[in-house]
């Protein structure tokens, strides 16, 4: 079995159409949309995905027709999903919740130790000359080790960032899709949904949550428990009620939703 098996993000059978699924009008809704493997599809490396055509027009329109009330969660940082959508200007839960944008403006959520982040990326980056299929992504909160081009090596990955994030006080292992990260304990994406819930333009709106990764599986459940929509994208295991078979279907139903 390969790591990614393990850690619940091997998608089985695609699902059946989810007919049960119907969204709040969006006057009443405030929109969370998390990014890679969501709204498009998820590549080679992080530099390669492709945002589809549709894409920045749609988020235009959701922004409109929701009156701002439209967040892209993402554990990528600001900067990294500015220069792929660099039309969309709602708000942004970034980096797993460390980092957000509001009303234009990005700021750390909290006060992360600088000095750990450094020396962590400068031991990753290391241990990651020795295996040059890995790849290496730093964030201002963290680093990530991608195992996608290696994945027969997801258990040394594993095995080095487990130690490597009990050996950081303050940080903890983040699995994801082919890869593993160290971000600040206090972060998780529910608690940033939690936070920007209680920010205008959301407060008091009904949230629709998409993800598909494991990291978005705790705000999912927030949603769901808020009385909102929770929409798995994927076939992978979720505490979701509801999902789609891939970010094409996500992307066709909220241009129903907002036509
Ligand atoms: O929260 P998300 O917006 O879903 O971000 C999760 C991570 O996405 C990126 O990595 C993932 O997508 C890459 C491009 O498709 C893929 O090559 C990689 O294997 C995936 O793990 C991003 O690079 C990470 O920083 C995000 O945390």
């Amino acid at each position: 079995m390969l790591y990614y098996q393990m850690t619940g993000f091997m998608e089985g059978d695609r699902p059946e159409p989810d007919y049960a699924l119907r969204l709040p009008a969006p006057e009443d809704a405030a929109l969370f949309l998390d990014f890679d493997g969501t709204l498009l599809d998820i590549a080679a490396t992080p530099d390669e995905i492709i945002v589809p055509e549709d894409l920045p027009a749609l988020l235009t329109r959701a922004m409109d027709r929701l009156d701002g009330r439209v967040a892209l969660v993402t554990g990528r940082n600001v900067a990294g999903l500015e220069h792929f959508l660099p039309s969309f200007d709602g708000a942004v839960i970034a980096a797993h919740g460390a980092e957000l944008r509001v009303d234009g403006k990005t700021f750390q959520a909290g006060d992360y130790d600088t000095d750990t982040i450094a020396g962590l990326q400068r031991v990753v980056a290391e241990f990651a000359k020795l295996q040059p299929a890995f790849l290496v992504e730093n964030k201002p909160t963290g680093v990530v080790l991608h195992y996608r081009q290696a994945q027969e090596q997801g258990a040394l990955a594993l095995h080095f960032m487990d130690s490597l994030a009990q050996a950081a006080p303050g940080f903890r292992l983040q699995p994801a899709l082919c890869a593993y990260e160290i971000k600040p304990d206090s972060v998780a994406k529910d608690l940033a949904l939690a936070d920007m819930m209680a920010r205008a333009p959301f407060k008091g709106k009904l949230p629709i949550y998409a993800g598909d990764d494991l990291t978005d599986e705790p705000a999912l459940s927030w949603a769901d428990a808020a009385g909102g929509v929770a929409i798995k994208v994927g076939g992978a295991d979720t505490v979701a009620p509801h999902w789609l078979a891939d970010p094409t279907a996500l992307r066709a139903l909220l241009a129903r939703w907002l036509a």
